[in-house]
């Protein structure tokens, strides 16, 4: 999935050069970004209605819409997929590391390089 992203990323990139006449993604592009944020709410929102109704298909169709909508709004922030992962990355270390962990009131604690316990600011 994620060389799918990166595909789909390097196409969007390319097509917002496009004639908006004939490509949607550089119509979004000509429209802005609160255009593009509430195709990427609406995307959304269809996804959630799709499961709730027990639409397994649609639901599927619809979160490739979600992840082309989410691909054109990171386009125009200059987000590449990349930073996402990195993020990603970030949080699967941390909470790997807190699973180990035993939880206190509810949040994994960290073991300082001191050996202090210390809650996870994050
Ligand atoms: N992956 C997608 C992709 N996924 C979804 N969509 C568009 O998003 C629409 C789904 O959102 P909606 O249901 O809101 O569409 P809608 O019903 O037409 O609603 P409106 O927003 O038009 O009112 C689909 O009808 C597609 O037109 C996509 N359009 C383009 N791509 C890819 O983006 C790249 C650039 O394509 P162009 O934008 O056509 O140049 C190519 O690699 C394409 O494959």
């Amino acid at each position: 999935m994620a060389d799918s992203i990166l595909r789909l990323h390097a196409a969007v990139l390319a097509a917002r050069l496009r004639d908006p006449a004939v490509s949607r993604t550089a119509r979004l592009a000509s429209e802005g970004l609160p255009k593009m944020a509430k195709k990427l709410a609406e995307e959304a929102f269809e996804v959630g209605l799709e499961a709730v109704q027990g639409d397994r298909r649609r639901t599927i169709l619809e979160s490739a819409d979600l992840i082309y909508n989410l691909v054109v709004l990171w386009s125009e922030i200059g987000i590449a997929p990349d930073d996402v992962w990195r993020e990603m990355d970030r949080r699967e270390q941390l909470y790997g590391i807190a699973e180990k962990l035993p939880k206190t009131r509810g949040k994994p604690v960290a073991r300082a390089a001191t050996g202090r316990r210390t809650l996870l600011g994050v």
